[in-house]
């Protein structure tokens, strides 16, 4: 008798995929076979946390136990969650969370046991930063909270390429370039969500960088200092473009197409939307301001490859470095490192 209740399972698990993010679930989607459905599951489950992490209105003592097992959790058959407000996106994926662990529980254990180690690092670390008052002061705890939230994803998916052996074990061992690979994500996001985080009152730019330019964070809006707010986002930029070289050096190692295809696409719509964010005062007035959809067609169709990939990266750089103010601080520094990446591959 055919067991169609796996089928109803999969049918349901790749709709809360399409949901959570439609143009990166048909990336996930065309991934090899062996890979699909643990990636498709890791990011379900991290999915998860971060809907976790992101709900405000859950009490502290509540999300923080839940933030720290929530590794334990994915082991549990039948856990569900329905207490998260109705504000939130992603809220139904933990009402039928007891699907992802019934699909998690069936993954091969090299996989569960990655994906079980992120989320209990991923866990802590956010459980410490949920914690009230802790605030990003410098850029080390700028780096150290996008490590948390970006950066151990990095890793758990290069423990993952080399586990199954489309990629060598070097993947995974240059824990530099996978960590890399996910904090220049995450910057470029926190730098691109200024507003909307404001809105939220969560304060993810480093007060080292903007305390240069306002005395509070949310000064930066208003528009009298329109001149300091962009100096400040020449500042952001430049904090996030320094980790381009590593992100085109793990590419440069990738060596299957469609894992090449999976990481290459964020960090090229990263590049752009630093491109969109330089120069343009519209993020400190208006919220979730994207990248046009034409552009982002494009760049998945141009990045199968790292020679499109590295001529897709100098492009923006090159017109990054243009539209800074040779007045901003941080003018010198962008045009070395904008510099470097002409000499890449
Ligand atoms: C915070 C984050 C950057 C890690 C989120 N993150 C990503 O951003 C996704 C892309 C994504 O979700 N795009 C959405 C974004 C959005 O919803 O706005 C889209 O619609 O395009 O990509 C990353 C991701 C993909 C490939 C390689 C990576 C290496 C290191 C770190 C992360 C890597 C991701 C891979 C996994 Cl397994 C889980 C999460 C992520």
């Amino acid at each position: 008798k055919y067991d169609y209740s796996n089928d109803k399972v999969r049918e349901r698990i790749y709709y809360h995929l399409n949901n959570t993010s439609r143009s990166f679930s048909a990336v996930i989607q065309a991934l090899d076979p062996e890979l699909k459905d643990p990636i498709c599951i890791f990011y379900l489950v991290l999915r998860g946390l971060d809907t976790v992490e992101d709900d405000m209105t859950i009490d502290l003592d509540i999300k923080l136990p839940l933030l720290k097992s929530f590794h334990e959790i994915i082991y549990q058959p039948g856990w569900t969650f329905d207490k998260c407000g109705p504000k939130e996106k992603d809220r139904q994926l933990l009402v039928e969370f007891d699907i992802v662990i019934e699909t998690f529980l069936k993954l091969k254990p090299e996989y569960q046991k990655i994906i079980a180690d992120t989320t209990k690092r991923m866990g802590e670390g956010m459980a410490h930063y949920a914690t009230a008052g802790v605030h990003v002061n410098t850029t080390e705890d700028f780096d150290q909270y996008c490590h948390y939230v970006a950066g151990l994803v990095g890793l758990g998916l290069s423990g993952m390429f080399s586990a199954c052996n489309f990629e060598s074990p070097s993947v995974a061992k240059r824990e530099d370039l996978s960590n890399s690979m996910g904090l220049f994500l995450q910057k470029v996001n926190i730098t691109r969500d200024f507003l909307e985080d404001l809105r939220d009152n969560r304060h993810f730019w480093p007060k080292a960088i903007w305390g240069e330019y306002a005395d509070k964070m949310e000064d930066l809006a208003k528009p009298e200092n329109k001149e300091k707010a962009m100096e400040c986002m020449s500042h952001m930029v430049h904090n996030a473009l320094c980790h381009m070289q590593d992100v085109l050096e793990y590419l440069g190692q990738i060596k299957n197409p469609s894992v090449f295809h999976f990481c290459a696409i964020p960090q090229v719509m990263a590049i752009a939307t630093l491109n969109m964010l330089q120069g343009n005062y519209n993020i400190f007035t208006t919220e979730n301001v994207k990248i046009r959809k034409g552009e982002t067609v494009w760049l998945m169709k141009e990045s199968n490859n790292i020679d499109q990939v590295a001529a897709i990266f100098r492009l923006y750089a090159r017109q990054i470095n243009n539209k800074t103010n040779p007045l901003h601080r941080q003018f010198v520094d962008i045009g070395v490192l904008c510099g470097q990446i002409e000499q890449t591959c």
